[in-house]
Protein backbone atom coordinates (compact mmCIF):
# COMPACT_ATOMS: atom_id res chain seq x y z
CA UNK A 1 0.00 0.00 0.00
CA UNK A 2 1.32 3.80 -1.24
CA UNK A 3 -0.76 6.18 1.04
CA UNK A 4 1.47 8.93 -0.40
CA UNK A 5 0.69 7.81 -4.08
CA UNK A 6 -1.66 9.52 -6.19
CA UNK A 7 -5.49 8.23 -6.57
CA UNK A 8 -5.37 8.56 -10.51
CA UNK A 9 -2.15 6.54 -10.60
CA UNK A 10 -2.47 4.27 -13.68
CA UNK A 11 0.20 2.31 -12.53
CA UNK A 12 -1.57 1.22 -8.84
CA UNK A 13 -4.65 0.94 -10.84
CA UNK A 14 -3.26 -2.12 -12.99
CA UNK A 15 -1.40 -3.90 -9.47
CA UNK A 16 -4.78 -3.55 -7.71
CA UNK A 17 -6.39 -5.69 -10.84
CA UNK A 18 -3.80 -7.89 -11.12
CA UNK A 19 -4.49 -8.48 -7.58
CA UNK A 20 -8.18 -8.59 -7.95
CA UNK A 21 -7.56 -10.95 -11.10
CA UNK A 22 -5.25 -13.35 -8.79
CA UNK A 23 -8.59 -13.41 -7.11
CA UNK A 24 -10.66 -14.53 -9.60
CA UNK A 25 -7.88 -16.85 -10.90
CA UNK A 26 -7.60 -18.57 -7.32
CA UNK A 27 -11.69 -19.01 -6.56
CA UNK A 28 -12.06 -20.45 -10.21
CA UNK A 29 -9.10 -22.98 -9.84
CA UNK A 30 -10.47 -23.40 -6.16
CA UNK A 31 -14.13 -23.86 -5.90
CA UNK A 32 -16.30 -25.71 -7.99
CA UNK A 33 -19.51 -23.64 -7.49
CA UNK A 34 -17.57 -20.55 -8.84
CA UNK A 35 -17.06 -22.51 -12.12
CA UNK A 36 -20.49 -23.61 -12.21
CA UNK A 37 -22.19 -20.10 -11.53
CA UNK A 38 -19.47 -19.07 -14.24
CA UNK A 39 -20.26 -21.61 -17.05
CA UNK A 40 -24.73 -21.47 -16.16
CA UNK A 41 -24.23 -17.43 -15.96
CA UNK A 42 -22.41 -17.63 -19.88
CA UNK A 43 -24.86 -19.93 -20.99
CA UNK A 44 -27.94 -17.80 -19.71
CA UNK A 45 -26.48 -14.98 -21.65
CA UNK A 46 -25.69 -16.09 -24.57
CA UNK A 47 -29.27 -17.72 -24.50
CA UNK A 48 -30.60 -13.96 -24.08
CA UNK A 49 -28.51 -12.67 -26.63
CA UNK A 50 -30.05 -15.22 -28.94
CA UNK A 51 -33.12 -15.00 -27.95
CA UNK A 52 -33.14 -11.26 -27.89
CA UNK A 53 -34.38 -10.49 -24.21
CA UNK A 54 -32.46 -8.13 -22.88
CA UNK A 55 -29.49 -9.01 -21.44
CA UNK A 56 -28.92 -6.54 -18.34
CA UNK A 57 -31.24 -8.33 -15.62
CA UNK A 58 -28.96 -11.14 -15.96
CA UNK A 59 -25.48 -10.14 -16.46
CA UNK A 60 -26.57 -8.03 -12.75
CA UNK A 61 -27.70 -11.38 -11.51
CA UNK A 62 -24.85 -13.11 -12.85
CA UNK A 63 -22.50 -10.06 -11.15
CA UNK A 64 -24.12 -10.73 -7.61
CA UNK A 65 -23.41 -14.70 -7.25
CA UNK A 66 -20.34 -14.16 -8.60
CA UNK A 67 -19.28 -11.24 -6.32
CA UNK A 68 -21.02 -12.79 -3.24
CA UNK A 69 -18.99 -16.24 -4.32
CA UNK A 70 -16.06 -14.79 -4.03
CA UNK A 71 -16.35 -12.57 -0.77
CA UNK A 72 -17.51 -16.28 0.68
CA UNK A 73 -14.20 -17.83 -0.40
CA UNK A 74 -12.44 -14.75 1.26
CA UNK A 75 -14.16 -14.99 4.53
CA UNK A 76 -13.19 -18.96 4.65
CA UNK A 77 -9.84 -18.31 3.88
CA UNK A 78 -9.90 -15.43 6.74
CA UNK A 79 -12.13 -17.49 8.71
CA UNK A 80 -9.72 -20.69 8.70
CA UNK A 81 -6.81 -18.53 9.29
CA UNK A 82 -8.09 -17.25 12.38
CA UNK A 83 -9.92 -20.31 13.67
CA UNK A 84 -8.54 -23.28 12.25
CA UNK A 85 -10.56 -25.19 14.45
CA UNK A 86 -14.06 -25.60 15.43
CA UNK A 87 -15.53 -22.82 16.84
CA UNK A 88 -19.49 -21.60 17.08
CA UNK A 89 -18.50 -17.93 15.90
CA UNK A 90 -16.55 -19.66 12.80
CA UNK A 91 -19.62 -21.75 11.90
CA UNK A 92 -22.26 -19.02 12.17
CA UNK A 93 -19.29 -16.93 9.32
CA UNK A 94 -18.89 -19.45 7.08
CA UNK A 95 -23.28 -20.42 7.17
CA UNK A 96 -24.00 -16.97 7.15
CA UNK A 97 -21.66 -16.66 4.15
CA UNK A 98 -22.71 -19.89 2.40
CA UNK A 99 -26.31 -18.41 2.70
CA UNK A 100 -25.87 -15.18 1.06
CA UNK A 101 -24.32 -16.70 -2.44
CA UNK A 102 -27.83 -18.84 -1.85
CA UNK A 103 -29.97 -16.21 -1.94
CA UNK A 104 -28.61 -14.37 -4.64
CA UNK A 105 -27.98 -17.88 -6.67
CA UNK A 106 -31.88 -18.31 -6.06
CA UNK A 107 -32.67 -14.72 -6.86
CA UNK A 108 -30.56 -14.96 -10.26
CA UNK A 109 -32.77 -18.43 -10.88
CA UNK A 110 -35.94 -16.70 -10.75
CA UNK A 111 -34.81 -14.06 -13.21
CA UNK A 112 -33.23 -16.33 -15.75
CA UNK A 113 -36.96 -18.19 -15.70
CA UNK A 114 -38.63 -15.32 -15.92
CA UNK A 115 -36.47 -13.63 -18.51
CA UNK A 116 -36.13 -16.92 -20.69
CA UNK A 117 -38.60 -19.04 -19.69
CA UNK A 118 -41.53 -16.89 -21.96
CA UNK A 119 -39.62 -16.72 -25.08
CA UNK A 120 -37.73 -20.28 -24.56
CA UNK A 121 -41.17 -21.57 -24.44
CA UNK A 122 -42.63 -19.75 -27.46
CA UNK A 123 -39.59 -21.57 -29.62
CA UNK A 124 -40.52 -24.76 -28.42
CA UNK A 125 -44.53 -24.56 -28.97
CA UNK A 126 -43.82 -22.89 -32.73
N1 LIG B 1 -13.63 -23.65 11.96
C1 LIG B 1 -14.91 -24.06 11.90
N2 LIG B 1 -15.68 -24.00 13.00
C2 LIG B 1 -16.99 -24.39 12.96
N3 LIG B 1 -17.61 -24.87 11.85
C3 LIG B 1 -16.90 -24.93 10.71
C4 LIG B 1 -15.51 -24.54 10.67
N4 LIG B 1 -15.07 -24.71 9.40
C5 LIG B 1 -16.12 -25.17 8.70
N5 LIG B 1 -17.22 -25.29 9.47
C6 LIG B 1 -18.55 -25.79 9.06
O1 LIG B 1 -18.42 -26.58 7.90
C7 LIG B 1 -19.12 -25.98 6.80
C8 LIG B 1 -18.32 -26.19 5.54
O2 LIG B 1 -17.13 -25.42 5.68
P1 LIG B 1 -15.96 -25.48 4.60
O3 LIG B 1 -14.89 -24.56 5.00
O4 LIG B 1 -15.60 -26.91 4.37
O5 LIG B 1 -16.69 -24.89 3.37
P2 LIG B 1 -17.09 -25.68 2.06
O6 LIG B 1 -18.29 -26.54 2.33
O7 LIG B 1 -15.85 -26.31 1.56
O8 LIG B 1 -17.55 -24.49 1.19
P3 LIG B 1 -17.08 -24.26 -0.27
O9 LIG B 1 -17.56 -25.46 -1.04
O10 LIG B 1 -17.73 -22.97 -0.65
O11 LIG B 1 -15.56 -24.16 -0.19
C9 LIG B 1 -19.30 -24.51 7.19
O12 LIG B 1 -20.44 -23.93 6.56
C10 LIG B 1 -19.50 -24.63 8.71
O13 LIG B 1 -20.83 -25.02 9.03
Amino acid sequence: MNPGGSALSWRRWVRSAGYAWAGIAHTYRAQPNFRIEVWAGAVALGLAVGLRVPPTPILLACALVLGLELLNTALEAAVDLASPEWQPLAKVAKDAAAGAVLVASLGALLVGVVELGPPLLRLMTF
